[in-house]
């Protein structure tokens, strides 16, 4: 039976009540179909290469073609029933499901043997971290802080750890415009990476596969960090018109001397798991073969010490560096807000997402 005038209002209707934002790809996909219903083919002009989200939209109707409309009217309603259902079935919990703690787009977040894991959940995406996701990652840390665990890990699922900054958040521009996005951006940097700075248990990284960005300027603020064979360790921070973040600046000097962090952090050296071991980043390498068998034996037993003399140890090794961290996070924040709206960072942010150029 074909959607009528009133099952596409009720689906409009609907998509303002659902629980879960459904993320830009279906937003984009919605509008989409709403603007076909309702208008038919695209036909208006194509927005410039730098008006990232009329264009987006754009690109989403007219990759619609000829679709009739009430295919579309109908595709519209399909949809948001989906999203509806699953959003639903997504609030109701999971009776028994007890050890994992809350429904994440993003993450899969499991508590078991004394350890909290957050896992990176975007596969398909290398990890690469969404707006929601960098969201997700605070709340999971918040509840991790205050959970009955001793230890928290990271790690990723799938081949990478993380490829970082998802690139294309520098696309989803408010109605205030790229000014209002850099500023939201940098209250969001630093409320992330100031969770880092207060996280107040052990926090361990176990890095699967290659790290980029953001997922390696971090690993400063961790206190272990476990790698792969596989891994890497890459900030390409020039390369993308950037500058560095997660307290890199502070955190990398301080480790591996001046010399080899300006290696990494300004002409984007990329690091093996042994090369960032010897330079103090990572605290021991494994064989990819055995990794995740050795690591996992290891922790447990690490969780089994008693929790109280971990996080007060924490607490007397990091407090005298707390109130530094927070001010180097604020002025890295402060800086890269001007960066995001520089040429040579839309220029490569635009190469990356138009030719998917790679590092
Ligand atoms: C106006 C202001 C807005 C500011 C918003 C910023 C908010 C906070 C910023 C915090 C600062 C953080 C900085 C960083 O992290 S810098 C590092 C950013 N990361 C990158 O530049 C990596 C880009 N990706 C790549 O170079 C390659 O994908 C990679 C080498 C990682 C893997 O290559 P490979 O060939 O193995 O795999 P694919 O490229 O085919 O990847 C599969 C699909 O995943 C997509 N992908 C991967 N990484 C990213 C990413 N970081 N962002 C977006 N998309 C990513 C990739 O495009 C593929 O997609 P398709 O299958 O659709 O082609």
């Amino acid at each position: 039976m074909r959607a009528s005038q009133d099952d596409f209002e009720n689906a409009m209707n609907q998509v303002k009540l659902l629980k879960k934002d459904p993320g830009n790809e279906v937003k984009l996909k919605l509008y989409a179909l709403y603007k076909q219903a309702t208008e038919g083919p695209c036909n208006m002009p194509k927005p410039g290469v730098f008006d990232f989200i009329n264009k987006a939209k754009w690109d989403a109707w007219n990759a619609l073609g000829s679709l009739p409309k009430e295919t579309a009217r109908q595709n519209y309603v399909d949809l948001v029933s989906s999203l509806s259902s699953s959003s639903e079935s997504s609030s109701q919990g999971k009776p028994g499901a007890d050890r994992e703690q809350q429904e994440y787009e993003n993450l899969v977040v499991t508590s078991e043997d004394g350890i909290t894991k957050i896992m990176f959940n975007r596969p398909t995406r290398k990890n690469a971290i969404s707006t929601q996701m960098y969201q997700e990652i605070m709340l999971a840390l918040k509840a991790a802080s205050k959970d009955d665990s001793t230890i928290t890990v990271v790690t990723g699922n799938g081949d990478y750890y993380s490829s970082g900054n998802d690139l294309a958040n520098f696309t989803d521009i408010p109605p205030g415009g790229v000014e209002e996005k850099a500023k939201q951006s940098a209250i969001m940097l630093r409320d992330f990476v100031d969770t880092f700075i207060d996280f107040p248990k052990p926090l361990i990284a176990v890095v699967n596969g290659p790290a980029v960005g953001i997922s390696v300027t971090t690993l400063g603020l961790f206190d272990a960090v476990y790698a792969s064979d596989k891994a890497t360790f890459h900030t390409p921070f020039s390369h993308l018109g950037l500058s560095p973040e997660g307290c890199a600046s502070y955190t990398f000097p301080k480790i591996m001397g001046p010399a080899k962090a300006t290696e990494m952090l300004i002409f984007g050296k990329k690091l093996t798991a042994r090369e960032a071991c010897a330079q103090g980043l990572v605290t021991e390498v494994f064989p990819d073969s055995t990794f995740q068998k050795e690591v996992w034996t290891r922790l447990k037993a690490y969780s089994k010490l008693p929790q109280n003399s971990m996080r007060i140890s924490k607490q007397v090794i990091r407090k005298i560096e707390k109130e530094k961290l927070h001010a180097v996070n604020a002025e890295e924040c402060s800086v890269l807000q001007k960066r995001w709206l520089s040429d040579e960072c839309m220029n490569a942010t635009m190469n990356f997402l138009s030719k998917r150029s790679k590092l």
